[in-house]
Order: structure tokens, then C-alpha cells, then sequence
């Protein structure tokens, strides 16, 4: 199987802290792989270097084939990564579709200042929201505004907003944080379900979610990888079980 996303001795320090030590990850394509650990263990940190957010102290990048260990944020979007928006990225008295329309013209950076008037001319960009209400189940909810919706179904729209990018690895953030226990199966379901088609790196605090729906996990404590493998081989992994999930999964 083809890796979409290699990293080496990636690292970041935060002035004299060391926040993400020395991580090497290999990401299959078209596989679900979760990054779990303690709070603090470095997953957001992770998360913001790989996306471009913030720069790497040391080590390298390889996306796609590509070296983009330096590369800025937009120039790793154009090359079909997305990290979903948070909640607050949506805009609540609008329709679903128009938030997905607008995300969709969003990725258009060097359209971004005149989009309000090449509105009605963005037939293509309408075809890609299209398309994503149908893969995410959400047709019905199409003229909702999306602040009347569930917390659930709110975050099959941010996901939504990832996938009008045309990614081919999404970042994914504690995407069931905050959701309501009849939420989560959905989520998890569309997680399975995206997988066919794009290659997903997850953090994830839900361990139930994470060992149910995982092909690989890779396990960070204090800045370092103490263990990867399948979620059976992270189940009864001793050291994972001493720092992290004790007897919870
Ligand atoms: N901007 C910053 N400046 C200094 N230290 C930071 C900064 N951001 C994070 N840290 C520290 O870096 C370490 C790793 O934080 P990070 O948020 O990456 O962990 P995490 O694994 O994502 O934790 P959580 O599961 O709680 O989200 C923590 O000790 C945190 O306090």
C-alpha cells in the first residue's frame, strides 16, 4: 500500500520546551490511523506542524511524495490536506448548503476578495457542495440554518467543509468531543465511511471510538511515540496500558 504522509524525527519546541520530540509516522493511504495520548502528550502540536500552522524545529515532512516540511499552510491545502474547522468556523444562521458553498469558495484562495460577486458564476464550486450533502447523509438538512441542528450533525458539516477542499488526507481533531452518546455511532460511521475515500488522521480521546474504527494507532507521551501498531497490539500494549488507558478499553 502507497504512504501519503511519512514524517522523521518531526519535532517542535515552544522556546526551552520540547512539545513534539522527534515523531516518525507513516500514514497508508486510504486508512484511518489515530493519534492518541495524554493530555499534553503533544497531538495538537503534532497536528499544527504537519498542517502548517506552525513551523517545525526539526525533522521532515513527505506528503503526497512530496517534501513540504517547509511549505505554508495553503500551499499544503492546494496539495489536498484539510484539518477540520471548529464549530466556530461555521456560520449559524446560514443554511447548511451555504456554509459548504462558501467553504467550497473559501479554498479558492486568489478568489477569496471578490467571491461575493462571482457568486452565481461558482457553478462548479455549487457542484462540490453538492456532492458533499449527498456523501454526508445531509440533503435533508440542506436549507436548515445550520445553528438549528444538532451538535452531531453540526460536525458532519465542519467535516463537510473539510471535504469540499477535494483533500486527500483529512486532519481530523477530536471530532467527537462534545457530542451526545446518540451522536457519536453516527460520526464514528461516516469516519468508516469517509476511509474508502480519503486517507484520515485522527486524535481522538474516545477510546472506544478510536479502537472500533482504527487501522493503525500510533501512541504519544510526552512529546515521543511509545507505541504504534493495530488497536489489538495497542490493547494490550504494556506501556500504553501504564500511561494512558489503564483499564478503560
Ligand atoms: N503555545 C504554547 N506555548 C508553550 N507550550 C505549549 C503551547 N502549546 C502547547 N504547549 C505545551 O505543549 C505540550 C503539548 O501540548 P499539546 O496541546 O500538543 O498536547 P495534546 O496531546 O494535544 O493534549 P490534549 O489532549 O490535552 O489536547 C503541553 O505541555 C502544552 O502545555
Amino acid at each position: 500500500m502507497a504512504t501519503i504522509l511519512t514524517t522523521r524525527g518531526l519535532g517542535l519546541d515552544y522556546g526551552n520546551f520540547t512539545a513534539v520530540g522527534k515523531v516518525d509516522l507513516d500514514l497508508e493511504a486510504n486508512s484511518l490511523h489515530s493519534l492518541i495520548g495524554p493530555n499534553g502528550a503533544g497531538k495538537t502540536s503534532f497536528f499544527n506542524i504537519v498542517s502548517g500552522r506552525l513551523p517545525a524545529t526539526r525533522g521532515t515532512i513527505e506528503f503526497d511524495s512530496k517534501n513540504i516540511t517547509r511549505s505554508p499552510a495553503h500551499g499544503r491545502v492546494k496539495l489536498g490536506m484539510a484539518r477540520s474547522f471548529q464549530v466556530t468556523s461555521l456560520f449559524p444562521e446560514s443554511s447548511v448548503l451555504d456554509n459548504l458553498r462558501l467553504a467550497a469558495l473559501g479554498y479558492e484562495a486568489d478568489r477569496s476578495l471578490r467571491f461575493w460577486s462571482t457568486w452565481s458564476t461558482e457553478a462548479g464550486k455549487h457542484e462540490i457542495a453538492d456532492k458533499v450533502l449527498v456523501e454526508l447523509d445531509l440533503a435533508r438538512h440542506a436549507a436548515t440554518p445550520v445553528g438549528a441542528l444538532s451538535h452531531g450533525t453540526q460536525r458532519l458539516v465542519e467535516i463537510g467543509m473539510c471535504l469540499v477542499a477535494k483533500p486527500k488526507l483529512l486532519l481530523l481533531d477530536e471530532p467527537m468531543a462534545g457530542l451526545g452518546l446518540a451522536d457519536v455511532p453516527r460520526v464514528s460511521a461516516l469516519l468508516l465511511q469517509l476511509k474508502a475515500s480519503y486517507s484520515i488522521l485522527l486524535v481522538e480521546h474516545n477510546m472506544h471510538v478510536v479502537m472500533g474504527i482504527s487501522d493503525r494507532i500510533t501512541v504519544m507521551f510526552q512529546g515521543n511515540v511509545i507505541a504504534e501498531g493495530s488497536p489489538e497490539e495497542i490493547r494490550h500494549d504494556a506501556n500504553v496500558k501504564r500511561v494512558y488507558l489503564g483499564s478503560s478499553v
